[in-house]
This record gives structure tokens, sequence and C-alpha cells, in this order.
């Protein structure tokens, strides 16, 4: 245990008394332990999943005039922080010593009901990691850990517009309304309350009944899948256990049973054309025949009419949705799309310091563990756009995202559960300019990223930085080799501005399951202005697509005003 001197004139100033760090019952395995100029802070002792709530600390309330007269004047005020009512709390339990850093890795919400604060893992923590909170960006302290400089004081962004943990000065600015209104009312209450439509920060645009009845045969949208017979009932076992520890287990095959029994005849789906253009190898000791194409439902069934139809082409899993119903909502999952809402803002700023266009995309670690588990998405990634940078019409965020998702894949620092993750925290990709191309028709976009990649690619490194520069290099040859990673497949994936044309037949390609955006771009948008590409006629996949509400003037206020003929 770490031991360091402190004296009572604030936590991480002069010390003069030797201090031993108590030990700590907390059950999800936090220990305290003193940091480098810091004082006291808290560690992981072992590895704790995203979206884990590792402590509840009751509060201690404080009216304002209590705390002007005595608080304030006291080492209290490292602690405390703005309530409701202007009343100042300060955080029992480990509550009061999560450390700051401009990359949290453990968000906060108030509970006025029980008087006490939540704290939940944001992404994925390391065994010996320091879990710490975001304070907001006034601090009253020098903070050592300034993380890469995403964030910076220059951005002059407001507070976290939740209740930041920030002393109270007099002087204080209230939070920028642009951060604020991100955030609106979701941080306090019942994670678990299911928030109605009207009362979501984003509105979500509707894809038309017509398209998503898939009650007739030709309405019911499928895809080439390679297909095995299985001679003998028993291989079922072996080529199941194969699938599995070849990779072709993907979450795009979800939706289908992999065996098909009819008669007598077996037959298992192995894989989609459009993942492996050529069909797998199998295991040198296994006899098969060879694999065969067939057509199969693109997706689950929501009614057992479409059911029917389906699994005559092909065993289709049942997922009963009251049609053109969406998914339903938490508060929880709200604020954690607020959390990536903000952290999409900022990155665009952060762009914007660096003279590129303030444009950028991120995947936050998916919400629920289920698709924690299927997608292993276990660390955000965020791209920027680096159009100006790179000379290159091409390189807009959602483009460099996929990319950079795709390369962290195949590059194989892609965590697993068993296997403990590189660093990478929302790495923004410095990709170099491999396919020199004038801007693509529709058609060219859809088949070019339908294909495997042909150009070398940089590989990005477990810290999100290219290993090349479009030299031959091993994770090169791994990328090309497996046309798969353009996936994201069940991810919802975050832009400050909404994609463009290009960029939004990009996300239907990449399968991804829902995009976000905070800014509607009126001359170039594709995902509800000019058109909405996901909910065109002939698509074979389509995402949800949500426009956060009140983008009247916002570019303005956040800072990320692009140039009308510029497209995202
Ligand atoms: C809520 S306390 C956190 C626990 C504190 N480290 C302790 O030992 O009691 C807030 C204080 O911790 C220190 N602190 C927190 N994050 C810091 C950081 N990133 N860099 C330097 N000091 C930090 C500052 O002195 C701040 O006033």
């Amino acid at each position: 245990m770490s031991e360091t001197h402190l004296d009572d004139a604030g936590p991480s100033d002069a010390r003069t008394v030797l201090c031993k760090a108590p030990e700590h019952l907390n059950s999800a395995g936090l220990r305290i332990e003193y940091a480098e100029g810091k004082g006291r802070g808290v560690y992981a002792c072992r590895e704790i999943p995203a979206q884990t709530v590792i402590e509840i600390s009751p509060v201690l309330l404080f009216s304002a005039a209590e705390y002007e007269a005595h608080g304030r004047h006291t080492v209290l005020d490292h602690y405390t922080f703005v309530w409701r009512d202007r009343r100042m709390a300060l955080a029992l339990g480990l509550g009061s010593l999560f450390n700051h850093s401009q990359r949290p890795n453990v968000s906060y919400a108030a509970d006025p009901a029980t008087e006490s604060i939540r704290y939940t893992t944001s992404r994925r923590i390391l065994p010996d990691e320091e879990l710490c909170t975001f304070y907001g960006h006034k601090l009253w302290f020098n903070p050592v850990d300034v993380g890469d400089g995403v964030l910076s004081e220059a951005l002059e962004v407001g507070d976290d517009g939740w209740g930041g943990l920030s002393g109270v000065r007099e002087d204080e600015d209230e939070p920028s309304i642009a951060e604020q209104s991100l955030f609106d009312d979701f941080s306090e209450g019942d994670p678990e309350q299911i928030i109605s439509e009207e009362e979501l920060p984003f509105k979500r645009l509707k894809l038309t009944p017509e398209e998503e009845e898939e009650e007739d045969m030709v309405s019911v949208r499928k895809e080439d899948a390679w297909v095995v017979d299985l001679p003998d009932p028993r291989l079922a076992a072996t080529m199941l256990k194969w699938l599995k520890q070849s990779g072709l287990d993907t979450p795009s095959m979800a939706h289908l049973k992999r065996i098909r029994k009819i008669d007598d005849r077996m037959s298992m789906v192995l894989t989609l054309t459009r993942e492996h253009p050529q069909p797998p190898t199998f295991l040198e000791h296994v006899e098969l025949p060879s694999p065969y194409v067939l057509a199969v439902p693109l997706t689950a069934a929501l009614t057992m009419t479409s059911l029917k139809l389906k699994s005559s082409l092909w065993p289709t899993i049942y997922a009963p949705r009251k049609k053109f119903e969406p998914e339903p909502w938490c508060r929880g999952k709200v604020r954690w799309a607020c959390e990536a809402m903000t952290q999409v803002v900022q990155e665009a700023r952060a762009a914007a310091e660096k003279g590129e266009v303030p444009i950028a995309a991120h995947v936050p670690v998916p919400y629920d563990e289920e698709t924690r588990v299927a997608t292993r998405m276990y660390e955000p990634v965020s791209a920027h756009d680096t159009r100006t940078s790179l000379s290159h019409p091409l390189r807009h965020s959602i483009i460099n995202l996929v990319r950079a998702i795709g390369e962290l894949r195949a590059s194989g620092s892609h965590a697993t559960a068993s296997a403990p993750p590189s660093e990478a925290v929302s790495p923004p990709p410095q990709l170099t300019p491999v396919i020199d191309v004038p801007t693509p028709s529709l058609d060219q976009v859809s088949a070019a990223l339908s294909q495997p990649h042909t150009h070398p690619l940089p590989a990005v490194s477990s810290k999100g930085q290219p290993k090349g520069t479009g030299a031959n290099t091993d994770a090169d040859t791994d990328s090309r080799s497996n046309g798969a990673h353009y996936l994201l497949t069940s991810l919802t994936l975050f832009t400050t501005h909404e994609p463009c044309i290009m960029c939004s037949m990009a996300l239907l390609h990449s399968r991804v399951k829902e995009v976000v955006y905070l800014i509607p771009m009126e001359k170039t948008g594709g995902c509800g202005s000019v058109t909405c590409v996901p909910r065109l006629e002939g698509v074979n996949h389509r995402y949800a697509a949500d426009v956060w509400k009140g983008g009247d003037g916002r570019a303005e206020r956040c800072g990320l005003m692009v140039d009308e003929s510029c497209d995202a």
C-alpha cells in the first residue's frame, strides 16, 4: 500500500504527515492508493466490466447559507459540489476520493430520492487502473492528469452540465447552454426508468411502414451465405466449435439458426458471402462436401407471417417487436448517449484546434452487456475529419471512424473479455490517404465498400496510432485478407454533424445499428435532410437515425460551424 505525507491544507498540497491509505471494503474490488501529485485516489484491484456500478455513496447536504458561512472556508471545499437548489453535497464512502481526469472512466448520477450518488464505469477497467470522474472544466487546482490534450481550457467549454464536481465560486459562470442542454435532466433518477419518446433528447426518424413489411416473399430481404451439407449429424458439434474458433460466429448472423434439418438432410450456414467472398476452408480431418451459396433472410422475423416465410429460406430467429415501434430507451441509456454526444463535440472542437474541419464521430462502448460481448467493443473509438491535414476530400470523420474500428479489429488489438485490451481509448486515427480517387457515385461507394480492402491500409496500433504509412505490415496483410472488418454491426455511432450521402452509404454497408447526430446538414445530409439513405427503397440494411433536439443554432453555440458547402 502506498504512503505519502498529507496535511490539512488540501488533498494534494504540501505533505507533512505520514499517512497510509486505508483498506476499503467496497465489494466491486476497489482500493485507495496515493497518486503522485493528486493525493488519494481510487484504484481497481481487478478487471471491471464497462457499465458496472462500483460505488453508491450517500451524501451529506449543506444549505447554501451554511456552506457559504462555514464549509467553503475549510478543506471541505475540495470535496463538495452543487446538489440541487444550490445546496452543497459531500459524498461519503469512496465518492469523495475519485480524482479528476480529462478522460474519465467513471460517470456518476445523483439520486435525490435516496440522497446518494451512483458511480458507474463507462468502459472496461483494467487491474490497477485509477478510476476517475470528470469534475467539469473549471478546476480549482492544476490537474496532473491532463489526458492527451483532447480537452483543454482553450476549448472554453462549459461545465459538464449535470452538477459536475466543482467547488462553488461566487464568480463562477453557469455551464454554457450548448453543453448543458445536451444533458437536460437525465443525470438524476432511476437508470432503469423508460423515457417516453417525447422526453428523449433526440428525435427518431421514421422508416416508412411499407418498407418494414416483410410479409410476402418479394419483400423479404435476403443475402447470400455459404452453406454446407453435413452427411453425418454427429459432425454438427465439431463444426459449431470450429465456427466459433475460426471467427465465423459473427453478430451479422445472429438472426439465423446455424443448422437446418429437412427430413434426414442436415445443413449448416457458415458465413455471409459479403463477409467471405470465398468459401471457408474446413479442418483437414473433417470430410465434407463443398459449400454452396444460398439466399438467406437478412434480418430476424418480426411477425409470425414473416417467420414462416423467412424460415422457408433458412431457419430464422423470431424477434417480435411491435412493428415500427422503436426500441425503448431507459434513463441510464439516455445518459450514456448524452455522454457520448459530449465526447464527440469535444473531439470536434479538438479537431478545430488542430486546424481541421470541426466534425467528429464516436462509437462508445455499447450500453448493454449483451452487445458489448457480441461486438467485443470494450473501448470507445473516436475519429475526426482529416480532409484539411491530409488534403484528401474523402477523409470524413465517419469514413475515418469506420476504418479505425475495422483496422483495430483486424490488428487484433480489439479487446476480448479474456485478453486484456490495449489502453486505446478514443484514438483519433491519423490515417494516410490510401484510396486516391475522385468523389465516387453512390454505386461506386457502395461497390467499393462491399469489397475487401484492395489497398494497403495503415494498421491502427493499440494506442490508435498508425503503425505504418501505407507500407505492407503484417497487420496490413491481415486487414486486407479479412474483408469483414468494416462492420459496425449492433453499434451506435454518434456524430456532430449529419452524415453526408457518401458517409450515410458507408454506414449502411457497415451495418451500423443506429446513428445519432447533433447538427442537421440541410444541403448535404444523407440521414434526413437531402435524403434518408437508410430508408431508400432497395437497400439491404436499415439503421435507425436520430437527430438531437434543439438543433437550431447549435452549431454556432457549440463552436462547430462548418462551411455550407462542406459535407460531413
Ligand atoms: C474530491 S478530492 C479527490 C480525493 C483527493 N485526492 C484526496 O486525497 O482526498 C479533490 C481533490 O483531489 C485533488 N485532485 C483530484 N484530481 C486531481 C488531478 N487530476 N490532479 C491533481 N490533483 C487532483 C485536488 O486537490 C482536488 O481538490
